[in-house]
């Protein structure tokens, strides 16, 4: 039986732009499509920070016409960026599959994500969004009611609220598709955040981490393996220090410790080893990947990578 792996698409696997993201995902689709070549089950999730508030500025316009809502809602931009991402990927993927001979059908579902309207993420905006602004930017966002920080020297971004997902609406209609031998793109942008009034599902203001959704997609679905696809081939512990140790393997007690020491930077690869972690714990013998798009393969194969196991 194939092996089921849902993988996490980072930054670098799309791009920031539109031109970026075209060529990107020609090159994410063959990192991709040699996992299919090597008999995994894929399930694909994907990122949308830039993409995300990008849309959200785009729309600044739409408050004129229609005066109830001045600012696009960030979950129907959550959704419009599943769309786009969704779209490009799903044909990149479908292109590659077919040249190397492969019939696969490739889909991407607009996937909800169930949130919780207490969860104390709502009063303290983390999750940076949009491009980078100069200080006279930020001042402007600022005056129109964004939360704007200065990002360690790089320049101002806007954050917004980031709530952990509780469940996937979807998820049935996820399942049913594996199971009927397609290629599935789902909890793009760490889904589409909503909460539950009864039978309704109304849409929040609030932009879910992928990692985090993607860990659960990868419970929910029984996976033998989560993978988060990054920038980098490994975790390291005194990241960017001259003493930098680049990580195999961590335990999840070790990697607690790592994180109560700081190692792993915040709205970076902490986020990406918590949701491993989360992973890891779920059941006896799940493993979770982090490496570089470049060496997935490798590193499902054991090769490279750090492995965060119980
Ligand atoms: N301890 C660490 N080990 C490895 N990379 C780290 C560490 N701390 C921070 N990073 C940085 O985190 C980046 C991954 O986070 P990010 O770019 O936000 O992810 P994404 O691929 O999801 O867009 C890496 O490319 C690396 O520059
Ligand atoms: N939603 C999300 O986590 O996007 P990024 O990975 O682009 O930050």
């Amino acid at each position: 039986m194939n092996k089921k792996v849902v993988i996490a698409l980072g930054g670098n696997a799309l791009g920031s732009t539109l031109s970026e993201q075209m060529d990107a995902v020609k090159y994410t689709a063959k990192a991709i499509a040699d996992l299919v070549e090597a008999n995994y089950d894929v399930v694909i999730a994907h990122g949308n920070g830039p993409q995300v508030g990008m849309i959200n500025n785009a729309f600044a316009e739409y408050g004129k016409v229609d005066p109830k809502f001045p600012f696009m809602p960030l979950s129907m931009c959550v959704a419009m960026s599943q769309a786009y991402i969704g779209y490009d990927l799903q044909n990149a993927l479908r292109e590659e599959l077919l040249n190397r001979g492969i019939k696969k059908p490739v889909t991407s579902i607009i996937t909800q994500v169930v949130v919780d309207e207490k969860d104390p993420a709502f009063a303290r905006p983390t999750k940076p969004i949009g491009p980078f602004m100069t200080e006279q930017e930020a001042e402007a966002g600022r005056a129109n009611g964004m939360i704007i920080v200065e990002d360690s020297g790089r320049g101002y971004r806007r954050v917004v609220a980031s709530p952990k997902p509780q469940d996937i609406v979807e998820i049935d209609t996820i399942k049913d598709l594996m199971q009927a031998g397609q290629l599935v793109i789902a909890c793009g942008g760490g889904g589409i955040p909503v909460v539950k009034e009864g039978s309704h599902l109304r849409g929040v203001g609030a932009v879910i981490d992928k990692d985090f959704a993607s860990s659960l997609l990868a419970e929910k679905i029984d996976a033998d393996s989560f993978v988060v696809l990054t920038a980098v081939e490994k975790v390291a512990i005194r990241f960017g220090k001259p003493d930098q140790e680049w990580l195999s393997e961590l335990d999840i007690p070790t990697a607690e410790t790592h994180i109560a020491n700081k190692e792993f930077a915040e709205g970076s690869m902490l986020p990406k080893v918590r949701a491993a972690i989360a992973f890891a714990a779920s059941k006896q013998g799940r493993k979770a990947l982090i490496t570089s798009l470049e060496k997935a393969a490798d590193g499902l194969a054991g090769k490279t990578g750090t492995w965060i196991h119980s």
